[in-house]
């Protein structure tokens, strides 16, 4: 139907032109025409000139230039060859070594881990490492609020002093350990190996009836100075191994704080966000005063290289960012993702970074100089999980410090320096073997313990390849309580990365419904267990609720039965199950599920993401190569395993020969390298983070103080080499 006819005068309206009696026109204003959007266009943001950042930088390489031409011609009216020669080199990026001191004496490399701080000059050979952690005056020290870690079951009073401790872990713990110990001689047994028949219980039985040994204090020459606390005038904190070493029934009491968890802040031990910053800031201040014998007044005078991990987390790095700039007032902030460190570090061009910390694990392909931003994979759990489940195990096979808990400060260096020593991947260790170790507890006596141990040693490191073993219930608790994910202002999508190789595997962990819609139970907003297998599958039995993640310290701990299914609007912290995991490579291009980018975000708060660690690479590797055969090959022979977590003796050669099994095709040649110049892995990163900070061409990554007061964290999109 056509539109009714408009008269003239409201035609006249329309256009603003519509005139009084007397002729005149009802106002001045120019009208103006709409845009025909069909020939719509514009250049608005789409030349670098029209970038704030790119013109200062166009502007400062100007000026340098002038600078340079300056100085040659100074330089050819005294004729000297040399300084002309010289700054040219500068000028092309190709500094001497005597320059890149001068660069890297000024800039400040910080490497922040859940368990060690890393700080350093650039121009240092290597970084200052301590524990990064902080005690603060509380009315109870940890091990006094927190549950025994690790976790017994209830067993009556009366059995606690029997010898017979029964599965202390649970049941489900106790069958996985007994098929990891069978599936352990039947490879032994492959590789010709003689094992005893009865080396369990010849370890058990020497055990249960070793009693330790009492040593005076005077005559234990390794006797340890705990940190003495002042009573009166105690202090408000204690930072790194000083705040380690404080005694735990010390008066007044102190708590020990870990402000950074999983590669991002600690969510759920702190309260607020400004205790978190806090701890961070004071942490790093006495780091700097006391290593680097630099007071925080001076620090505008030093950049910073701040090293983040690969699938970092948007909130911490744009906090992270402020401290740095407008707490720590640095001249300059440059920010570098840690598995493209390791390869400035291990001078790699192309490599398949392995970072196994201690509480996450990343792998992450890095192609000419850039991460391959599919690749990326953040699995939670690390060498704190070993050491725990190494605890667990050896408590199992009737470790005679039975009353062991990792909450207690030196029984956390105690079971770090066990794990240390005797952990090992490699199968000639395994025998029954005898050792000893010193517990030196403050105010009391050092007591010398005998025991024995088997196949425990190597079962333990073994669970990076089958972490389900490993108890991950308390790994969400107080996740997004202090911190909201972070959302696109414009778009609102989740501003915190998400790789294919990440996202796939968050895919096989959240139930989705099948597309014929017959499945009536699978909700949106919650997730349910996967599999009902999942429940209480290595002793991860705890349901959270939606609510749970996000409270601290409200995790319904209780272990649920084998089987039994989540009650309705209930949550589980998922992991793969054994044969949940689909085969690697078998997942090719996110696939859709119906679900909007947000909810996924949310449901993956829900979810801890576990995989095994060699089918993880051969993961992250297949999503690197996007089809390419000989990437895959070029990148299966190039990798490279750093952090602290792959110093258990043997671990490469085990992780070689898993990855083998998986790739079992001759025209693969796994290859794992090893750090060069012999470099400790652990350091791996932040050396590499100390060379970017010297070169010339990373000057467009520094993020200054007076853009930043213009653009704020916006910078790091156009600051950042990889997409932000
Ligand atoms: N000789 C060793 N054998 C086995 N494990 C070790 C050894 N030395 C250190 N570790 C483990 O390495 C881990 C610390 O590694 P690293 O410093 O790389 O972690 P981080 O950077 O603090 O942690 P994350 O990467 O999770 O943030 C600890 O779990 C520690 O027990």
């Amino acid at each position: 139907m056509a539109p009714p006819k408009k008269s003239g005068r409201a035609l006249l309206r329309e256009e603003g032109l519509e005139r009084t009696d007397n002729n005149l026109r009802t106002h001045s204003w120019p009208v103006i025409p709409m845009i025909n959007q069909k020939n719509y266009y514009t250049e608005y943001l789409k030349r670098e000139e029209q970038i704030m950042v790119f013109r200062q930088q166009q502007e400062d390489l100007l000026k340098a230039q002038a600078a340079l031409l300056e100085k040659e011609k100074q330089a050819a009216m005294v004729v000297d060859p040399m300084a002309m020669d010289i700054d040219r080199g500068a000028d092309e990026g190709e500094e001497t070594a005597e320059q890149e001191e001068a660069l890297g004496s000024k800039v400040i490399v910080i490497h922040t881990g859940s368990q060690n701080m890393r700080i350093g000059l650039a121009s240092d050979a290597l970084p200052r490492t301590f524990p990064n952690c902080i005690a603060r005056k509380a009315d109870k020290a940890e091990y006094e609020e927190e549950e025994r870690c690790p976790k017994r079951m209830k067993v009556a009073e009366e059995d606690e002093d029997s010898d017979d401790e029964g599965p202390q872990f649970g049941e489900e713990f106790e069958s996985q350990l007994n098929t990891m110990s069978n599936e352990l001689k039947i490879r032994m047994r492959h590789n010709k190996r003689r094992i005893l028949p009865n080396s369990r219980d010849l370890v058990l039985s020497y055990n249960r009836r070793t009693p330790p040994e009492t040593i005076k204090e005077h005559n234990d020459p390794y006797r340890v100075e705990w940190t003495d606390t002042g009573k009166h005038k105690a202090p408000d904190h204690f930072v790194g191994n000083e705040a380690l070493r404080i005694p735990d029934n010390s008066t007044p009491r102190y708590r020990l704080y870990w402000p950074i968890q999983y590669g991002t802040f600690n969510e759920r031990d702190y309260q607020s966000k400004r205790r978190v910053l806090e701890d961070i800031s004071v942490i790093l201040e006495e780091g700097i005063k006391r290593e680097l014998n630099i007071e925080k007044k001076d620090l505008k005078l030093y950049s910073a290289v701040l090293v983040v991990p690969d699938l970092y987390d948007k909130n911490y790095v744009t906090e992270m960012l402020n401290l740095l700039l407008k707490e720590f007032w640095f001249a300059q902030v440059c920010i570098v993702q840690e598995s493209l460190a390791a390869t400035f570090g291990a001078g790699f061009s192309q490599a398949c970074i392995v970072d196994i910390g201690a509480q996450k694990t990343s792998i992450c392909c890095v192609e000419e100089g850039m991460c391959v931003a599919e690749s990326r994979l953040n699995l939670k759990y690390g060498g704190q999980d070993v050491t725990t489940v190494l605890m667990k195990m050896m408590l199992s096979y009737s470790f005679p410090y039975r009353d062991i808990n990792l909450r207690r400060r030196y029984d956390f260096l105690l079971a770090e320096e066990l794990k240390a020593k005797y952990a090992t991947l490699n199968d000639s260790d395994i025998s029954v073997q005898a050792h000893d170790f010193h517990l030196r507890a403050p105010e009391q006596d050092t007591k010398k313990y005998h025991f024995k141990t088997y196949d425990e040693v190597m079962l333990a490191p073994l669970t990076h390849f089958k972490p389900t073993i490993l108890s991950h219930e308390e790994k969400l608790i107080g996740r997004r309580s202090l911190w909201e994910r972070s959302y696109d202002l414009y778009d609102g999508q989740p501003n915190d990365p998400l790789s294919t190789a990440q996202h796939s595997l968050y895919l096989s962990l959240i139930p989705r419904p099948s597309s014929a819609g017959n499945d009536s139970t699978a909700n949106m907003g919650t997730i349910t267990p996967a599999r009902p297998t999942l429940a209480g599958f290595g002793g991860f039995g705890a349901h959270l609720t939606a609510a749970d993640t996000t409270p601290r310290s409200s995790i319904a701990g209780s272990p649920a039965p084998e089987g039994t299914p989540a009650p309705p609007g209930t949550t589980t912290p998922l992991v793969p199950g054994a044969g949940g995991i689909p085969h690697p490579g078998s997942v090719g291009a996110p696939q859709s599920t119906g679900v909007t980018p947000v909810g996924q975000a949310e449901d993956r708060d829900r979810v801890v993401p576990i995989m095994p660690l060699d089918a993880a690479i051969v993961e992250s590797i297949t999503h690197a190569a996007r089809g390419e055969e000989k990437k895959i090959k070029d990148f299966l022979a190039s990798i490279m395993v750093v952090g602290g977590g792959s110093l258990v003796s043997g671990f490469n050669h085990q992780l070689e020969e898993r990855i083998r099994a998986l790739k079992p095709s001759k025209e693969y040649q796994i290859i794992i390298g090893v750090p060069p110049r012999e470099l400790d892995p652990m350091v791996i990163v932040w050396k590499g983070a100390s060379v970017f900070g010297k070169l010339k061409i990373s000057n467009d990554s520094w993020i200054r103080q007076n853009e930043y007061d213009i653009l704020g964290s916006r910078l790091l999109t156009y600051k950042c080499l990889w997409t932000f």
